[in-house]
């Protein structure tokens, strides 16, 4: 099976390697299109002539054709890939805000998935939520959730108005834990501990939590409260971050991030 990953930065880049290292594509079935020169050092796994630089025949040859160009520079983009694409490709974009409607329309085509993945993919441990027009088979809607399975979890929504959510919650969401992050690794430093120990605390903190979470089957909430003894440390801390509604101030940015994808969809 053929595919066509259009754009090779952060995420396109992500997919080639993921699906070349999980041999869901072998470099002969794996074509890039990336409108900047694309060192073989960079990609030293694919084959130098399946990385075109303008759109060509090859575009019709993929049976599946991933987006994951910006969402700004689409409208620029599909005017351009247009004449070679053929109504029996699978387009799956990764553009956050991109409707299935908009795929659909602006390419003529009518097997279209949106997903959202996040950047986590890079090590096969990305979420991704993904959503699809009712034209794909059972059997073609298994090989995508195989293919983004290659970079991690996914999930599959009925309700594109989700993948909106996920952008807000899980496509950016790896952001957040890093605002976050840094936040405790400059308190870190004020306290006394040098860059690279702050650090060493705070990445080790947020790995054991993330696991106990995930292997004790406790909310955060009951979590929080095995953490804060009464009157204690932790209780001091939560009184600031409550006296700056800082719960309330994280659910508002993420309500702007949906914003913001549904924004970038019109
Ligand atoms: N970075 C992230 O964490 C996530 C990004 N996304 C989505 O993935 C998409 C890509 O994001 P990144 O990989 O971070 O961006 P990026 O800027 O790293 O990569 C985009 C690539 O597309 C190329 N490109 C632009 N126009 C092109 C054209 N006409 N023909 C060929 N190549 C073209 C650019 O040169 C660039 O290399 C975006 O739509 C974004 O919304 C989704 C989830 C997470
Ligand atoms: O910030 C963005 O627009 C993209 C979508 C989700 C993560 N990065």
């Amino acid at each position: 099976m053929n595919i066509l990953i259009i754009g090779a930065g952060n995420m396109g880049g992500t997919y080639a390697k993921s699906f070349l290292a999980s041999h869901f594509a072998t470099p002969e079935e794996l074509f890039i299109l990336e409108k900047y020169p694309v060192s073989q050092k960079q990609f030293p796994e694919l084959l130098q002539n399946n990385i075109h630089q303008q759109p060509g025949d090859f575009i019709g040859e993929a049976d599946i054709v991933v987006i994951a160009v910006k969402p700004q520079d689409y409208t620029a983009l599909y005017p351009a890939i247009l004449p070679f694409i053929h109504a029996e490709q699978i387009m799956l974009s990764i553009m956050a805000g991109v409707s299935l409607a908009t795929l659909s329309s602006t390419l003529s085509v009518p097997k279209v998935v949106r997903a959202m993945p996040n950047l986590p993919a890079q090590i096969g441990m990305g979420m991704t939520v993904f959503s699809c027009s009712p034209d794909l088979s059972r059997k073609e809607l298994f090989i995508i959730q195989n293919l983004l399975n290659a970079t991690g979890k996914s999930l599959y929504v009925e309700e594109e108005k989700l993948i909106d959510a996920a952008t807000a919650v899980s496509g950016s969401g790896p952001a957040y834990v890093y605002y976050f992050m840094n936040a405790m690794i400059k308190a870190g430093v004020e306290l006394g501990f040098t860059p690279a120990q702050a650090e060493l605390l705070v990445n080790q903190t947020f790995m054991g939590s993330v696991h106990l979470q995930n292997r004790n089957g406790l909310t955060c909430e009951e979590l929080m409260k095995r953490v804060a003894s009464r009157g204690g440390t932790t209780e001091a801390a939560f009184n600031v971050f409550n006296g700056h509604n800082l719960e309330t101030e994280i659910m508002d940015g993420l309500f702007g991030a949906f914003k913001r994808s549904v924004e970038l969809g019109r």
